[in-house]
């Protein structure tokens, strides 16, 4: 099942942070810790290079990710001209305290006090943007919800002196180019449960913690993982929670919202869904595939947005 994303808002913010990033000093990127490229909108990486703008990446949510595989994503991105990664948890406020003091080190021509520096807040829906402005403003401006695309409209607030934060809606690309990336991301919520069938999410998730997390799954459900595949473990799952239809058959939606809920909330344990290697081995399959097929009835026409 390819999953799809096309809101109409999606195109104007875009429109909306090239004008805006003619006016800023440094773009904060924040992805989520647990897929920090699949919740990278590369529209983000194009605009910044474009405007020479250097990059604070936060691998945000780093409490739920597996910190082995945060170590080896941010040695991969501090690899990269421009970009300073750090990991870091929106709700601990010794993280979101270095924040402004790492911005200052990638822009020091602005770092004199006499211009101020500008900087802007960027990230796909859900990945924590509003919980990080709320904290680097220390008092409640930003709606927190754990829908996506809960922040809708631009704005600019002071941080202090000789400091702008921008904060902009969730940036979204218009297609998502790998079906394992639309996974990720419905897993850990960055879209919305009305764009994705939790089932097949949950078989997607179930499939990835048999590989990588099959002591975690075991500790939880008590279950033997060599024994399933993802859409046996939802299964499994079900029986487990006594996941019944009224008729008595399993309802596997229950079942599958059971996984997906414990995954998001971190009760089964910190888990990362992609590593710099699963990531390339993911691209390198993709790559000797061919292109991926386009949808026409898929496409955005940027004249009808809205
Ligand atoms: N565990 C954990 N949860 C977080 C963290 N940061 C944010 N969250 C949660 O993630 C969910 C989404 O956070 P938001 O701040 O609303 O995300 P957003 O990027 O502003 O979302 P949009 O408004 O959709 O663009 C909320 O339930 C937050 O409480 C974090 O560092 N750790």
């Amino acid at each position: 099942m390819p999953i799809q994303w096309f809101p109409g808002h999606m195109n104007s913010a875009r429109r909306k942070a090239a004008e805006t990033l003619a006016a800023i000093d440094v773009v904060i990127e924040v992805t989520d810790a647990r897929l920090p490229e699949a919740s990278s909108n590369p529209m983000i990486g194009e605009l910044r290079r474009f405007r020479n703008r250097p990059c604070l990446k936060l691998l945000n949510k780093a409490d739920l990710a597996d910190p082995v595989a945060t170590q080896a994503w941010m040695d991969f991105y501090n690899r990269q001209p421009g970009v300073k990664a750090v990991s870091i948890s929106a709700k601990k406020p010794a993280d979101v305290a270095r924040i402004t003091g790492l911005c200052r080190q990638l822009a020091p021509h602005r770092s004199d006090n006499i211009k101020p520096l500008r900087m802007i807040l960027m990230g796909i829906p859900n990945v924590g943007k509003s919980t990080l402005m709320n904290a680097l403003i220390k008092r409640k401006v930003a709606k927190v919800g754990d829908e996506p695309a809960v922040t809708k409209s631009q704005q600019t607030l002071d941080l202090g002196p000789g400091l702008t934060l921008t904060d902009t809606p969730g940036l979204m690309w218009p297609k998502i180019d790998y079906d394992s990336d639309g996974f990720m991301l419905a897993a850990s919520h960055a879209i919305g449960r009305n764009a994705v069938i939790d089932e097949e999410v949950a078989a997607f998730l179930g499939d990835v913690l048999l590989e990588r997390y099959p002591a975690l799954l075991a500790a939880r459900y008590r279950i033997d993982p060599s024994n399933f595949d993802g859409p046996g473990l939802v299964e499994e799952v079900g029986r487990r929670r006594g996941c019944l239809q009224k008729g008595g058959g399993l309802d596997l939606e229950k079942a599958a919202q059971i996984l997906l809920l414990d995954y998001r909330s971190g009760a089964l344990g910190r888990i990362s869904l992609e590593t710099p290697d699963s990531r390339s081995q993911m691209l390198a399959a993709a790559l000797a595939n061919g292109p991926a097929p386009v949808n026409p009835d898929l496409a955005v026409d940027e004249d009808e947005e809205e």
